[in-house]
């Protein structure tokens, strides 16, 4: 993975996100594997929709810039994740409406979404009659914590797709950027559905 394409998949993944409205205000970041030991992340406070080849940072997998600048104040949650699998090739963190409104409607630890087609839009999913469960964890300003959460959950059942934190957003991944896009985009999709679902008063 050359540094130029990784960066400008993610200036075009900043873009597309930023039309939709799923990073406002400068929220979020972004992030590519760049080797068994390193990846490229946004810098911290950008804002993702105007992101140039100076708004990226190379850092090792403990998390610490390699580069000149300051990193994603999120960038731990990247690093356990490359650290977790090494499938894993390109991280979206975006804080949409429904992703946000959606984790804190939802009590306990995992949001499950059921009988929609688009859950087909995540890699292994083959029916609309499987629930998936999308895991949940509690905001916290201490990044060095989720990450130890998230490791601990997956150590306990690797996750798949991505993961809400409440009230904040959601993380999707892929093995590949335009895995990691379309994980985002069916899981957005997905979660517009269940919010609609729920004003609705709709089951079934
Ligand atoms: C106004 S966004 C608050 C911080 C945050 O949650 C985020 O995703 C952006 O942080 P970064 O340091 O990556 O710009
Ligand atoms: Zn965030």
């Amino acid at each position: 993975m050359t540094l130029s394409f990784a960066s400008q998949a993610l200036i075009d993944a900043g873009r597309w996100i930023d039309q939709r409205g799923w990073c406002p205000a400068t929220g979020g970041n972004f992030s590519m594997r760049l080797g068994d030991d390193r990846a490229l992340v946004t810098a911290s406070g950008r804002h993702k929709g105007y992101l140039t080849d100076e708004d990226f940072l190379q850092v090792n997998l403990a998390g610490e810039a390699i580069t000149p600048g300051k990193p994603s104040a999120e960038t731990l949650v990247h690093t356990a994740l490359y650290r977790l699998s090494p499938q894993i090739g390109a991280v979206l963190h975006t804080h949409s409406v429904a992703s946000t409104v959606l984790s804190r409607l939802t009590p306990g630890d995992h949001l499950p979404l059921e009988g929609f087609e688009m859950q087909k839009s995540l890699q292994g999913n083959l029916t609309h009659e499987a629930t998936v469960c999308l895991p949940i964890f509690d905001n916290t300003q201490d990044m060095q914590i989720l990450a130890e959460q998230i490791e601990q959950r997956w150590r306990a059942r690797p996750l798949q797709w991505g993961l809400l934190v409440r009230g904040h957003g959601l993380y999707a991944w892929g093995q590949t950027i335009d895995e990691a896009r379309r994980h985002l985009e069916g899981l957005e999709f997905l979660f517009a559905c269940e919010m609609e679902m729920r004003r609705l008063g709709g089951r079934g």
